[in-house]
Protein backbone atom coordinates (compact mmCIF):
# COMPACT_ATOMS: atom_id res chain seq x y z
CA UNK A 1 0.00 0.00 0.00
CA UNK A 2 1.15 3.31 -0.74
CA UNK A 3 0.10 6.80 0.76
CA UNK A 4 1.04 9.98 -1.06
CA UNK A 5 0.58 13.23 0.94
CA UNK A 6 1.11 17.26 -0.60
CA UNK A 7 3.01 19.31 1.46
CA UNK A 8 2.13 22.84 0.25
CA UNK A 9 4.79 25.94 1.24
CA UNK A 10 4.38 28.60 3.45
CA UNK A 11 4.35 32.48 2.63
CA UNK A 12 4.74 35.34 4.98
CA UNK A 13 2.46 38.36 4.41
CA UNK A 14 3.78 39.74 7.78
CA UNK A 15 6.81 38.84 10.39
CA UNK A 16 7.09 41.11 13.41
CA UNK A 17 9.45 40.68 15.98
CA UNK A 18 8.09 41.64 19.24
CA UNK A 19 11.11 40.61 21.81
CA UNK A 20 14.17 38.28 22.51
CA UNK A 21 13.08 35.59 24.98
CA UNK A 22 15.06 34.33 27.96
CA UNK A 23 15.50 30.91 25.65
CA UNK A 24 17.20 32.65 23.04
CA UNK A 25 13.80 32.12 20.72
CA UNK A 26 12.01 35.94 19.24
CA UNK A 27 8.45 35.89 20.41
CA UNK A 28 6.88 36.50 17.00
CA UNK A 29 3.12 37.63 15.69
CA UNK A 30 2.83 36.69 12.03
CA UNK A 31 0.01 36.62 9.16
CA UNK A 32 0.69 33.06 7.15
CA UNK A 33 -1.16 31.56 4.34
CA UNK A 34 -0.27 28.51 2.44
CA UNK A 35 0.16 28.47 -1.14
CA UNK A 36 0.14 25.85 -4.08
CA UNK A 37 3.29 25.22 -4.66
CA UNK A 38 4.09 21.55 -2.75
CA UNK A 39 6.27 19.17 -2.19
CA UNK A 40 5.11 15.43 -2.55
CA UNK A 41 5.64 12.03 -0.01
CA UNK A 42 4.56 9.08 -1.48
CA UNK A 43 4.94 6.78 2.00
CA UNK A 44 5.56 2.89 1.72
CA UNK A 45 5.46 0.78 5.13
CA UNK A 46 8.51 -1.72 5.47
CA UNK A 47 8.87 -5.22 7.17
CA UNK A 48 11.80 -4.00 9.43
CA UNK A 49 11.67 -1.68 11.85
CA UNK A 50 13.07 1.70 10.48
CA UNK A 51 13.13 5.04 8.61
CA UNK A 52 13.79 5.08 5.07
CA UNK A 53 14.58 8.46 3.33
CA UNK A 54 15.01 9.43 0.05
CA UNK A 55 14.28 12.76 -2.10
CA UNK A 56 14.95 13.65 -5.42
CA UNK A 57 17.59 17.21 -4.18
CA UNK A 58 21.13 14.98 -3.64
CA UNK A 59 21.95 17.61 -1.87
CA UNK A 60 19.70 17.09 1.05
CA UNK A 61 20.63 14.95 4.08
CA UNK A 62 18.51 11.53 4.30
CA UNK A 63 19.71 10.79 8.13
CA UNK A 64 18.77 12.14 11.32
CA UNK A 65 19.13 15.71 9.87
CA UNK A 66 15.93 15.47 7.70
CA UNK A 67 13.19 17.49 9.64
CA UNK A 68 10.74 14.68 8.25
CA UNK A 69 13.43 12.00 10.02
CA UNK A 70 13.33 14.05 13.16
CA UNK A 71 9.49 13.86 13.01
CA UNK A 72 8.72 10.54 12.66
CA UNK A 73 11.51 9.50 14.93
CA UNK A 74 9.82 11.77 17.65
CA UNK A 75 6.20 9.93 16.73
CA UNK A 76 7.65 6.50 17.08
CA UNK A 77 9.00 6.78 20.13
CA UNK A 78 6.28 9.15 21.97
CA UNK A 79 3.83 6.30 20.59
CA UNK A 80 5.66 3.33 21.26
CA UNK A 81 5.26 2.32 17.76
CA UNK A 82 7.08 -0.72 16.12
CA UNK A 83 6.69 -0.46 12.56
CA UNK A 84 9.26 0.51 9.76
CA UNK A 85 8.40 3.52 6.89
CA UNK A 86 9.89 4.54 3.30
CA UNK A 87 9.09 7.75 2.78
CA UNK A 88 10.20 9.83 -0.84
CA UNK A 89 9.92 13.20 -0.92
CA UNK A 90 9.21 14.87 -4.25
CA UNK A 91 10.68 18.41 -3.76
CA UNK A 92 9.15 21.29 -5.42
CA UNK A 93 9.74 24.08 -3.16
CA UNK A 94 13.18 25.74 -3.06
CA UNK A 95 15.35 24.70 -0.26
CA UNK A 96 16.29 27.60 2.68
CA UNK A 97 13.97 30.16 0.64
CA UNK A 98 11.98 31.61 3.68
CA UNK A 99 9.07 29.07 1.83
CA UNK A 100 9.49 26.63 5.54
CA UNK A 101 10.17 23.63 3.25
CA UNK A 102 11.27 21.23 5.50
CA UNK A 103 8.35 22.11 8.07
CA UNK A 104 5.71 21.60 5.83
CA UNK A 105 7.51 18.19 5.01
CA UNK A 106 7.48 16.99 9.18
CA UNK A 107 3.94 17.75 9.49
CA UNK A 108 3.14 16.40 6.16
CA UNK A 109 4.74 13.16 7.67
CA UNK A 110 3.10 13.57 10.92
CA UNK A 111 -0.09 14.12 9.43
CA UNK A 112 0.36 11.08 6.86
CA UNK A 113 1.13 8.23 9.34
CA UNK A 114 -1.79 9.18 11.85
CA UNK A 115 -3.87 8.10 9.46
CA UNK A 116 -1.71 5.24 7.76
CA UNK A 117 -1.03 3.57 11.64
CA UNK A 118 -4.34 4.73 12.38
CA UNK A 119 -2.91 6.93 15.65
CA UNK A 120 -6.24 8.97 15.32
CA UNK A 121 -4.07 11.73 17.41
CA UNK A 122 -5.27 14.98 17.54
CA UNK A 123 -3.98 18.25 15.53
CA UNK A 124 -3.22 19.58 19.05
CA UNK A 125 -1.09 16.32 20.06
CA UNK A 126 0.45 16.42 16.61
CA UNK A 127 1.19 19.86 16.86
CA UNK A 128 3.26 18.78 20.37
CA UNK A 129 5.40 16.87 18.32
CA UNK A 130 6.09 19.34 15.32
CA UNK A 131 6.88 21.66 17.94
CA UNK A 132 9.94 19.96 18.64
CA UNK A 133 11.32 19.43 15.09
CA UNK A 134 11.36 23.26 14.45
CA UNK A 135 9.18 26.32 15.05
CA UNK A 136 7.43 26.52 11.81
CA UNK A 137 5.95 23.13 11.99
CA UNK A 138 2.79 23.60 14.40
CA UNK A 139 1.94 26.17 11.46
CA UNK A 140 1.93 23.36 8.63
CA UNK A 141 0.26 20.93 10.49
CA UNK A 142 -2.87 23.26 10.39
CA UNK A 143 -2.16 25.23 7.46
CA UNK A 144 -4.27 28.01 5.31
CA UNK A 145 -4.64 31.36 6.42
CA UNK A 146 -3.40 31.69 10.08
CA UNK A 147 -2.21 34.37 12.69
CA UNK A 148 0.49 32.64 14.25
CA UNK A 149 2.56 33.98 17.14
CA UNK A 150 4.88 32.78 19.97
CA UNK A 151 7.83 30.76 18.84
CA UNK A 152 5.10 29.79 16.40
CA UNK A 153 3.58 27.09 18.22
CA UNK A 154 0.46 29.38 18.62
CA UNK A 155 -2.02 28.90 15.52
CA UNK A 156 -5.10 30.87 15.36
CA UNK A 157 -6.92 29.98 11.64
CA UNK A 158 -8.50 33.43 10.35
CA UNK A 159 -10.73 34.08 7.28
CA UNK A 160 -9.26 33.47 3.94
CA UNK A 161 -7.83 35.50 2.00
CA UNK A 162 -9.18 37.61 -1.20
CA UNK A 163 -8.41 35.68 -4.52
CA UNK A 164 -5.32 36.69 -5.74
CA UNK A 165 -2.40 35.80 -7.41
CA UNK A 166 0.76 35.31 -5.36
CA UNK A 167 4.23 35.81 -7.27
CA UNK A 168 7.38 34.23 -5.52
CA UNK A 169 11.20 35.35 -6.61
CA UNK A 170 13.65 33.69 -5.31
CA UNK A 171 17.28 34.65 -6.45
CA UNK A 172 19.95 32.22 -6.00
CA UNK A 173 21.07 32.17 -2.76
CA UNK A 174 20.46 30.88 0.40
CA UNK A 175 19.69 32.24 3.54
CA UNK A 176 20.38 30.33 6.94
CA UNK A 177 17.10 31.41 9.47
CA UNK A 178 19.60 31.06 12.46
CA UNK A 179 22.17 33.44 11.40
CA UNK A 180 19.62 36.02 10.53
CA UNK A 181 17.79 35.60 13.42
CA UNK A 182 21.26 35.67 15.45
CA UNK A 183 22.26 39.49 13.26
CA UNK A 184 18.96 40.70 14.70
CA UNK A 185 19.00 43.41 16.76
CA UNK A 186 15.36 44.13 18.28
CA UNK A 187 16.39 47.36 19.40
CA UNK A 188 17.33 48.43 16.26
CA UNK A 189 14.67 47.39 14.58
CA UNK A 190 12.61 50.45 12.76
CA UNK A 191 10.12 48.14 11.42
CA UNK A 192 6.31 48.94 12.49
CA UNK A 193 4.13 45.20 13.68
CA UNK A 194 1.53 45.42 10.97
CA UNK A 195 0.33 41.40 11.56
CA UNK A 196 -2.50 43.32 13.32
CA UNK A 197 -3.19 45.21 10.85
CA UNK A 198 -2.97 42.80 8.08
CA UNK A 199 -5.68 39.90 9.98
CA UNK A 200 -8.23 43.04 10.55
CA UNK A 201 -7.53 43.78 6.36
CA UNK A 202 -8.44 39.84 5.91
CA UNK A 203 -11.46 39.83 8.15
CA UNK A 204 -12.92 42.77 6.49
CA UNK A 205 -12.35 40.97 2.98
CA UNK A 206 -9.92 44.22 2.20
CA UNK A 207 -7.43 43.17 -0.27
CA UNK A 208 -5.69 46.78 -0.89
CA UNK A 209 -5.29 47.33 2.87
CA UNK A 210 -4.21 43.54 3.10
CA UNK A 211 -1.22 44.69 0.85
CA UNK A 212 -0.74 47.98 2.40
CA UNK A 213 0.21 46.18 5.68
CA UNK A 214 2.54 43.59 4.77
CA UNK A 215 5.90 43.62 6.04
CA UNK A 216 8.63 41.69 7.28
CA UNK A 217 11.05 42.58 10.27
CA UNK A 218 13.56 40.39 9.08
CA UNK A 219 14.74 42.08 5.69
CA UNK A 220 16.00 44.69 7.98
CA UNK A 221 19.00 42.04 8.20
CA UNK A 222 18.92 39.86 5.41
CA UNK A 223 18.92 42.85 3.07
CA UNK A 224 21.60 44.21 4.49
CA UNK A 225 23.40 41.04 4.15
CA UNK A 226 22.02 40.58 0.51
CA UNK A 227 21.69 44.03 -0.93
CA UNK A 228 20.91 42.34 -4.43
CA UNK A 229 17.47 42.00 -3.38
CA UNK A 230 16.54 45.70 -2.32
CA UNK A 231 16.60 45.64 -6.10
CA UNK A 232 14.89 42.60 -6.11
CA UNK A 233 11.64 44.16 -4.17
CA UNK A 234 11.68 47.46 -6.20
CA UNK A 235 12.04 45.72 -9.64
CA UNK A 236 8.78 43.76 -8.29
CA UNK A 237 6.68 47.11 -6.83
CA UNK A 238 7.41 48.65 -10.25
CA UNK A 239 6.11 45.42 -12.46
CA UNK A 240 2.46 46.81 -10.44
CA UNK A 241 1.97 44.07 -7.86
CA UNK A 242 0.21 45.10 -4.97
CA UNK A 243 1.85 44.16 -1.74
CA UNK A 244 5.69 42.96 -2.06
CA UNK A 245 7.46 41.92 1.51
CA UNK A 246 9.95 39.11 1.90
CA UNK A 247 8.99 35.77 2.98
CA UNK A 248 10.59 34.01 6.34
CA UNK A 249 13.96 34.65 6.74
CA UNK A 250 14.07 35.12 2.85
CA UNK A 251 15.67 35.16 0.56
CA UNK A 252 12.21 34.65 -1.52
CA UNK A 253 10.40 38.13 -2.10
CA UNK A 254 6.85 37.48 -2.79
CA UNK A 255 3.96 39.96 -4.71
CA UNK A 256 0.19 39.93 -4.60
CA UNK A 257 -2.06 40.86 -7.45
CA UNK A 258 -5.52 40.26 -8.37
CA UNK A 259 -5.04 41.29 -12.06
CA UNK A 260 -4.41 38.00 -14.36
CA UNK A 261 -2.54 40.08 -17.56
CA UNK A 262 -0.66 42.19 -14.97
CA UNK A 263 0.83 39.28 -12.65
CA UNK A 264 1.56 37.37 -16.32
CA UNK A 265 3.46 40.54 -17.58
CA UNK A 266 5.59 40.54 -13.89
CA UNK A 267 6.10 36.96 -14.05
CA UNK A 268 7.69 36.66 -17.59
CA UNK A 269 9.97 40.17 -16.37
CA UNK A 270 11.41 38.37 -13.14
CA UNK A 271 11.98 34.79 -14.42
CA UNK A 272 14.83 36.90 -17.13
CA UNK A 273 15.99 38.29 -13.97
CA UNK A 274 15.71 35.82 -11.11
CA UNK A 275 16.46 32.20 -10.73
CA UNK A 276 13.15 30.74 -9.75
CA UNK A 277 10.34 32.49 -10.32
CA UNK A 278 6.54 30.71 -9.12
CA UNK A 279 3.09 32.11 -9.79
CA UNK A 280 0.86 30.36 -7.52
CA UNK A 281 -2.93 30.87 -6.01
CA UNK A 282 -3.68 30.23 -1.87
CA UNK A 283 -4.82 26.89 -0.91
CA UNK A 284 -7.64 28.75 0.68
CA UNK A 285 -9.95 31.43 -0.85
CA UNK A 286 -12.41 32.63 -0.25
C1 LIG B 1 11.51 32.73 10.20
C2 LIG B 1 10.40 31.73 9.96
C3 LIG B 1 9.06 32.47 9.84
O1 LIG B 1 8.04 31.63 9.42
O2 LIG B 1 10.50 31.00 8.76
P1 LIG B 1 11.61 30.53 7.67
O3 LIG B 1 12.46 31.67 7.26
O4 LIG B 1 12.42 29.45 8.30
O5 LIG B 1 10.81 30.00 6.53
C4 LIG B 1 10.30 30.75 11.16
O6 LIG B 1 10.05 31.40 12.36
C5 LIG B 1 11.49 29.87 11.34
O7 LIG B 1 11.03 28.60 11.71
P2 LIG B 1 12.02 27.31 11.67
O8 LIG B 1 12.81 27.33 10.41
O9 LIG B 1 11.16 26.11 11.95
O10 LIG B 1 12.96 27.67 12.86
P3 LIG B 1 13.68 26.78 13.98
O11 LIG B 1 14.32 25.61 13.32
O12 LIG B 1 12.76 26.53 15.12
O13 LIG B 1 14.78 27.80 14.46
C6 LIG B 1 15.89 28.15 13.69
C7 LIG B 1 16.61 29.28 14.39
O14 LIG B 1 15.86 30.49 14.22
C8 LIG B 1 15.80 31.24 15.41
N1 LIG B 1 14.40 31.50 15.78
C9 LIG B 1 13.38 30.78 15.23
C10 LIG B 1 12.07 31.04 15.59
C11 LIG B 1 11.81 32.06 16.53
N2 LIG B 1 10.57 32.35 16.91
N3 LIG B 1 12.83 32.77 17.06
C12 LIG B 1 14.13 32.51 16.69
O15 LIG B 1 15.05 33.17 17.18
C13 LIG B 1 16.55 30.46 16.46
O16 LIG B 1 17.83 31.01 16.54
C14 LIG B 1 16.68 29.06 15.91
O17 LIG B 1 17.90 28.49 16.25
N1 LIG C 1 12.73 17.80 4.13
C1 LIG C 1 13.52 18.91 4.04
N2 LIG C 1 13.31 19.81 3.06
C2 LIG C 1 14.07 20.92 2.99
N3 LIG C 1 15.08 21.21 3.82
C3 LIG C 1 15.35 20.35 4.81
C4 LIG C 1 14.57 19.18 4.96
N4 LIG C 1 15.04 18.52 6.05
C5 LIG C 1 16.06 19.26 6.53
N5 LIG C 1 16.28 20.35 5.78
C6 LIG C 1 17.28 21.41 6.06
O1 LIG C 1 16.60 22.54 6.57
C7 LIG C 1 17.26 23.74 6.20
C8 LIG C 1 16.20 24.82 5.89
O2 LIG C 1 15.50 24.46 4.74
P1 LIG C 1 13.97 24.91 4.48
O3 LIG C 1 13.07 24.23 5.43
O4 LIG C 1 13.71 24.71 3.02
O5 LIG C 1 14.10 26.46 4.81
P2 LIG C 1 13.04 27.64 4.96
O6 LIG C 1 12.16 27.30 6.10
O7 LIG C 1 13.85 28.87 5.20
O8 LIG C 1 12.31 27.74 3.65
C9 LIG C 1 18.15 23.40 5.01
O9 LIG C 1 19.47 23.69 5.37
C10 LIG C 1 17.99 21.90 4.79
O10 LIG C 1 19.20 21.22 4.63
Amino acid sequence: MEWIERAPAKINLTLDVLYKRDDSYHELEMVMASVDLADHLTFTPLEKDEIKIYTNKAFLPVDTRNHVYQAVKLLKEKYDIHKGIKIEIDKKIPVAAGLGGGSTDAAAALRALNKIWGLQLTKEELIVIGNQVGSDVPYSIVGGTAFVSGRGEIVRPIRAIPPCWVILAKPRLSVSTKTIFRMLSVDALDHPPTSRAVETAIEAGDYRKMCQNVGNALEQVTFKKHPELIQLKERMQKYGLDGVTMSGSGPTIIGFSQNTSRIKRAYNSLRGFCEEVYMVRLLTEE
